[in-house]
């Protein structure tokens, strides 16, 4: 067990807690992207914190994906900034400390790798030179036997199914230990064991210090570890702060939630809208 340390009631010096690196991992200041002449995100701020857990939220089209792939530098913004770990996004060149899991994409390319070489892919990514060493090759294990896929570390990515896909992608992304967590909706369309199993994972990411941004519909299984949400509606920032509790709760089709909100204000995610 963990020593705790004592408490000396008599000095009462103010406990300090961690230093402050104010620096947030990712900020988004007013962005507006378009895809083709459609504009998308129409000045969005987007902040997250060291060691954060945020959600994004809201309907479908209302500019999620948009807004990830402009912090991991895909979709370049029009107007405002963005900048990662303290570093304008056109000169940040630290991509290992960032793990990308793209939405609901497969694993497999046509070119037939297995599941380690997938995950392997990861870890080189953040390597100068082609070669693992043991450490490395430790990690890919590790990231494999996370998300559950160690019995299948020699198939081919092709032989598998979506959720276990999912999991590839995912296993790639932590393989390289990254600081920074953006996954795009990873629980999509993948079973409840599945959904437990990245819940862990995730769990552990969290507990080891990672920040993550997740793009998502509802929260589902995730909801205990989300500090703070970010619900988007028509490429508009309308919500940022606690998750929005019903979110997940009776989340069905057509139903376009009304939240009671701190203000006394309603709060319409518009998330099924
Ligand atoms: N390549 C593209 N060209 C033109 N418009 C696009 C393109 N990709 C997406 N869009 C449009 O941009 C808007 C935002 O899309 P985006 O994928 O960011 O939304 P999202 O919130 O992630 O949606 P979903 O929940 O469906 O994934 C949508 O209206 C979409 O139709």
């Amino acid at each position: 067990m963990e020593a705790t340390p004592a408490m000396d009631p008599v000095i009462s010096e103010p406990v300090m807690s961690e230093p402050v690196t104010s620096e947030p991992v990712i900020s988004v200041r007013g962005g507006t992207a378009a895809l083709g002449s459609r504009p998308v995100l129409r000045g969005i701020d987007l902040t997250v914190n060291r060691g954060e857990v945020v959600a994004l939220l809201g309907a479908n089209g209302s500019g999620k994906s948009t807004a990830v792939r402009s912090v991991i530098g895909q979709v370049p913004l029009t107007g405002g900034g963005i900048s990662l770990f303290g570093t304008e996004l056109r000169r940040f060149r630290d991509w290992g400390r960032v793990g990308y899991v793209p939405q609901r994409t497969t694993a497999a390319s046509g070119v037939p790798a297995t599941v380690r070489e997938v995950v392997t892919s990861g870890r080189l990514s953040r390597k100068r030179f082609g070669w693992l060493s043991r450490a490395d090759r430790a990690a890919v294990e590790r990231s494999i036997e996370l998300v559950g896929l160690a019995d299948r570390a020699r198939d081919s990515v092709a032989a598998l199914s979506g959720g276990q896909h999912q999991r590839v992608l995912i296993a790639r992304a932590l393989a390289a230990d990254p600081e920074l967590l953006i996954m795009d909706e990873p629980m999509a369309g993948i079973d409840l064991a599945s959904q437990e199993i990245l819940a862990s994972t995730l769990r552990e990411q969290v507990a080891g210090g990672a920040t993550v941004l997740l793009v998502m519909h509802e929260l589902g299984p995730l909801e205990p570890l989300i500090d703070r949400a970010v619900v988007l509606r028509d490429g508009c920032v309308v919500h940022d702060g606690p998750p929005p509790k019903a979110v997940g709760q009776h989340a069905l089709p057509g139903h376009d939630h009304v939240h009671p909100h701190a203000a006394g204000e309603p709060l319409r995610t518009g998330l099924l809208t």
